[in-house]
């Protein structure tokens, strides 16, 4: 129904009783006033009703969103012209940027008016989800170390772990391939569920070291863990406010797996906490090479955070470097089926440089284009760079982000506009790599990108990692694993999606899931 129209008809109706002499000398004075209050009734009713119906109409929307956000971003962009525009979610009212102009005046908003903190907040209601944990709203209240930690600390300490990494990794593949399927002779894994596996084990031994990573009850509640805060925290949004403490405390309760993680990290950060102390006393005490020392080290020094808060800190960098990290992975060994083609050389590049990509945690620059052009046309978000606004905020064209909503940019649809990427939906796995990289390759690789780039680069056409100050402080160490496991797939083995019926992904939201049932024959190399 057009409700433009329907208003225009009821505004003419009005008119035309002005202009009816006949009728108002054939009655009272009293009699007209009473048609008019009837007719003014009539109107109000009828205006409310229309107000109703846009009301249920927008809510419609809103809700479709969940299963269609994808589809309705990417429509949004098409029709901004670059400009800013609005989306509606249940639980939100998005404003989507695209410009270099408007996303630098998201990056410079204080913290106080746009925050990345009480976004991530909303999306992980650590509340309920990690054992209470009240986050502030404001980024830095309590310090950012953190980002040290990530982004130099354990940068730094790849080439230490990444020679144990990878033989870890290498023999955890093979017991996993063990215990798939046999069908008509070939092992059938379910990829998405056995890289996740694979990461969880990637992220303890580098997180917490390798004692840890024995643990078992541990390993396997830091694997729920992620599932379990997912639809936790998507039901507690869901949820109408007045009722969502209730349910989300109750749930909250239910979900054991982030109690086993806070107790048994818990008591090490308790005793890491004590050598701080004896450290200060001018004590000897053991050193330590892992994120919990890393965490406690970078907290702010007039306020040094306790244990339980160096804890929380830990569990929810563990949810953001699991889930992402696999879902990216396992688009890539997507694309490496899809695209065969590409086995050859990157296997040939991983032959000849995968050692020193452990002595040095960087290199296998061919690789590292596959995956930047996997994570381009199959990005986990549809939305980046989330900022919630805590003070209502006004881009530079008018438009407002009231306080709740969230400012953020299109990612996928900026990585796959024709206006910053040639071909954009072509698979083109050498896209961003040096073109003297293939010089020696007989066969018709391209490389379209104006100039190379990385797979950790962050720009104005590539916000996988965020944009500007707040971009993700974990990309350098997240980059090294994809590179492992992809690289120990490549080194050991040829594969093979099974053909299959129906999407390979699911979406929720601005993001897709690789399907859990999608199965990959990984058949050993012959040497
Ligand atoms: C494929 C994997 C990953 C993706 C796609 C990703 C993406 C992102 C994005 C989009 C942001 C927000 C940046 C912004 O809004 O400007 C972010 C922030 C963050 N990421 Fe990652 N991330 C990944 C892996 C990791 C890993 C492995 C870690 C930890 C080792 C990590 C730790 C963080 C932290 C702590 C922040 C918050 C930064 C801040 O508050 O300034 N991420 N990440």
């Amino acid at each position: 129904m057009d409700l433009f129209n329907w208003t225009t008809e009821t505004d003419s109706a009005t008119a035309s009783h002005a202009q009816l002499p006949w009728l108002t000398a054939t009655l009272t004075k009293a009699q007209v006033w009473s048609i008019t209050a009837f007719l003014a009734v009539l109107l109000l009713s009828s205006s409310l009703n229309i107000k109703a119906f846009q009301f249920a109409l927008h809510y419609v929307k809103s809700w479709k969103y969940l299963f269609k956000g994808q589809k309705i971003i990417q429509e949004g962009y098409d029709k901004s012209n670059g400009q800013p525009y609005e989306v509606y979610a249940p639980d939100n009212r998005y404003v989507f940027v695209s410009s270099p102009k408007h996303i630098k005046e998201l990056d410079t908003a204080p913290d106080t008016v746009l925050s990345l903190q009480a976004a991530s907040k909303q999306m992980l209601q650590p509340v309920y989800t990690m054992q209470k944990f009240n986050w502030f709203d404001r980024r830095g209240t309590e310090g950012v170390g953190f980002i040290r930690a990530l982004r130099t600390l354990l940068t730094n300490n790849l080439p230490q772990i990444l020679p144990d990494l990878s033989a870890i990794i290498r023999s955890r593949m093979m017991e996993l391939r063990e215990s798939h399927k046999t069908v008509n002779g070939e092992k059938q894994s379910p990829v998405y569920p056995m890289v996740v596996k694979l990461v969880v084990l990637s992220n303890a031994v580098s997180f917490f070291g390798k004692d840890l990573a024995k643990d078992e009850k541990f390993m396997e509640s830091a694997l729920e863990y992620i599932e379990q805060t997912l639809i936790c925290a998507e039901i507690v949004r869901l949820l109408p406010k007045f009722i969502a403490p209730t349910i989300g405390n109750f749930i909250g309760r239910r979900l054991k797996a982030q109690d086993v993680i806070f107790n048994t990290l818990l008591p090490i950060a308790e005793q890491r906490v004590v050598e701080r102390s004896l450290k200060a006393a001018g004590q000897e005490v053991p050193q330590h090479a892992d994120c919990i020392q890393w965490i406690l080290e970078t907290s702010p020094r007039q306020n040094p955070w306790s244990a339980s808060r160096v804890v929380h800190e830990l569990m929810a960098i563990w949810f953001g470097s699991v889930h992402a990290v696999s879902t990216t992975i396992t688009f890539a060994i997507h694309d490496l089926c899809l695209h065969p083609e590409y086995a050859e050389p990157l296997r040939k590049e991983c032959v000849q440089g995968y050692a020193e990509f452990e002595r040095t945690g960087t290199g296998l620059p061919l690789l590292d284009s596959f995956i930047k052009e996997s994570a381009r046309l199959t990005p986990v978000e549809a939305q980046s760079t989330r900022r919630s606004a805590l003070q209502p905020f006004k881009l530079s064209d008018g438009t407002m982000v009231g306080v709740g909503d969230w400012a953020c940019t299109p990612v996928r649809a900026i990585m796959q506009s024709p206006e910053f990427y040639p071909s954009p939906l072509e698979f083109n796995g050498f896209r961003f790599a040096d073109p003297s990289l293939l010089e020696d390759e007989k066969t018709s690789f391209k490389v379209l990108q104006p100039k190379p780039s990385k797979l950790t680069d962050c720009d104005n056409t590539f916000h996988v990692w965020g944009t500007g100050r707040m971009a993700c402080p974990g990309r350098f160490y997240a980059t090294a694993v994809m590179k492992v496991i992809l690289g120990q797939i490549l080194l050991h083995y040829d594969c093979d999606m099974v053909p299959q019926k129906g999407h390979r992904y699911m979406e929720w939201r601005s993001t897709i899931l690789p399907r859990q049932d999608v199965l990959v024959v990984f058949k050993p190399l012959e040497n």
